[in-house]
């Protein structure tokens, strides 16, 4: 009879029975693999023994709490078969009508309730249309996260959860329950996170969210912050940005503003890499240059972190030690990428300098400073470039119409430039270092000119 439907059931003499699982296409055979079944085998093969007698299939384990509130009724024998779980609350009843799988228990905590997936609930596997497309985050307004640690920070933060996936109810259980009210709740197996998960050790919970309005979110921020934000112009890769998000959190930064074309935040990959700076900052996300400016809300001198100029300052220093730029060719961070609208002239090319080469171009004039220099004197904003096309013209443009400088890390020669992201750790923390110093030499002027006044 087994050959007959696959022609792969072999059946041993000591062991004859043979269980189609839910999956029609994995068969489990034999007594010893049915003990470790966890889904209602949809047909069965038992084939007659030796003495004529039928075989009966051998029942997946029960806990001892099932059977009795099998006995009483309060859970059907499909249900219980289903999903045995020994660590299961005790209130189940099962069946919904719209998923006539599902069973629903309650008194999680008062009025809190979740459900079980159901064999083929498509909803975990949706997840990953979540997690991997932006468009899809975008037009649904939902981001994914993962982990208890991400998660509690959303909900503490105040992000609104939407739904919660857990594997088993410890897991559920580390999050704080009361911030889940409203969130659809469904319990799923571990092996199904593990499918879905986007890291190697899942932690055993997932959860989606509705995509967070930064200006809303509450961000309990420990630990001196500074009048600086990081701006970051066109930074493609996920790791790198995550890594900046998590140093600009680091360096008690005001805020984070990113352009148009910087990968998206909740990106996954951005996500391990920061570490939870999501919810230890505000981030603005998808700016046109002509908004940046409006997030602000005092004056802020702008700075361009600039990589391409070592030679220039190194030729420039020469003279009199003073590194300093000469002539419009000295701009080569002109970015060509199809983002920039505005886009004027390509690469610096030093023999075709000539006046009437770049006649009609107005060129951004600022100073140079080396990153331990002094640039960071008032509410201040750095802007780190991409990876492949460096600075904006409008960064560029922004940091000359707000006095500020272009801020290079010297490099020793033949290397070219640093990643994006160790350049923005570097400047972030020095910029951070000049303006507590600031703080602490006005917090005393102030002070002993309190002191001088007369009471
Ligand atoms: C990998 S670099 C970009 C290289 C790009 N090909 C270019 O031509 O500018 C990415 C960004 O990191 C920052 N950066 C890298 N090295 C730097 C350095 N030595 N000094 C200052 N900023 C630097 C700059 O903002 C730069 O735009």
């Amino acid at each position: 009879m087994a050959a007959l439907i696959k022609g792969v059931i072999r059946l041993f003499p000591t062991e004859r029975n043979a269980f189609l699982s839910t999956r029609s296409d994995i068969i489990v055979e034999s007594k010893r693999f049915v003990r470790g079944l966890r889904r209602k085998p949809v047909r069965v093969l038992f084939p007659e023994n030796d003495t004529g007698k039928v075989v009966k299939p051998p029942q997946p384990p029960q806990s001892d709490h099932h059977a009795a509130e099998q006995k009483m009724g309060r859970i059907s024998p499909g249900a219980a078969r289903r999903h045995p779980d020994r660590s299961d609350p005790v209130n189940t009843r099962s069946g919904t009508a719209k998923h006539p799988h599902v069973t629903v228990t309650k008194d999680l905590i008062d009025g809190l309730r979740y459900e079980r997936a159901f064999p083929g609930d498509k909803r975990l596997s949706k997840l990953v249309s979540v997690a991997r497309s932006r468009t899809f985050r975008e037009h649904q307004g939902k981001i994914l996260l993962e982990g208890r640690r991400l998660i509690c920070d959303a909900l503490e933060a105040g992000a609104r959860p939407q739904m919660v996936f857990f594997s088993s109810l410890d897991r559920l259980q580390e999050l704080p329950l009361d911030k889940l009210r409203g969130a659809t709740i469904v319990k799923v197996k571990f092996e199904d996170i593990k499918i879905w998960s986007d890291v190697v050790t899942p932690q055993g919970v997932i959860a989606i969210f509705a995509r967070p309005d930064p200006s809303r979110l509450n961000f309990s921020r420990r630990g001196q912050l500074v009048p600086l934000s990081l701006i970051c112009d066109n930074v493609r890769d996920p790791g790198n940005l995550g890594t900046m998000l998590r140093s600009a959190a680091a360096a008690g930064c005001h805020d984070i503003l990113l352009t148009k074309g910087c990968v998206d935040a909740w990106e996954p990959k951005v996500l391990r890499a920061a570490m939870g700076a999501h919810f230890q900052l505000p981030i603005y996300a998808s700016l046109e240059w002509h908004e940046i400016g409006n997030h602000f809300s005092k004056p802020v001198t702008v700075h361009v972190a600039d990589s391409s100029h070592g030679h220039h300052l190194k030729r420039d220093a020469e003279d009199d030690g003073t590194p300093k730029l000469s002539k419009p060719g000295d701009y080569g961070w002109v970015d060509s990428s199809p983002y920039r609208k505005k886009m004027e002239y390509e690469e610096y090319d030093s023999d075709s300098d000539s006046e009437s080469e770049n006649e009609g171009i107005s060129l951004p004039r600022m100073e140079t400073k080396l990153y331990h220099e002094n640039w960071a004197q008032s509410p201040t904003a750095l802007v780190v470039g991409g990876e492949t096309h460096g600075l904006s013209m409008e960064a560029v443009q922004l940091a000359e119409k707000t006095d500020g400088y272009r801020l290079f890390i010297p490099v020793v020669p033949g290397v070219d430039s640093l990643n994006s992201a160790m350049a923005a750790s570097i400047l972030l923390f020095e910029g951070r270092r000049q303006l507590l110093k600031l703080l602490q030499t006005t917090g005393k002027k102030r002070q002993s000119k309190a002191e001088r006044k007369p009471s």
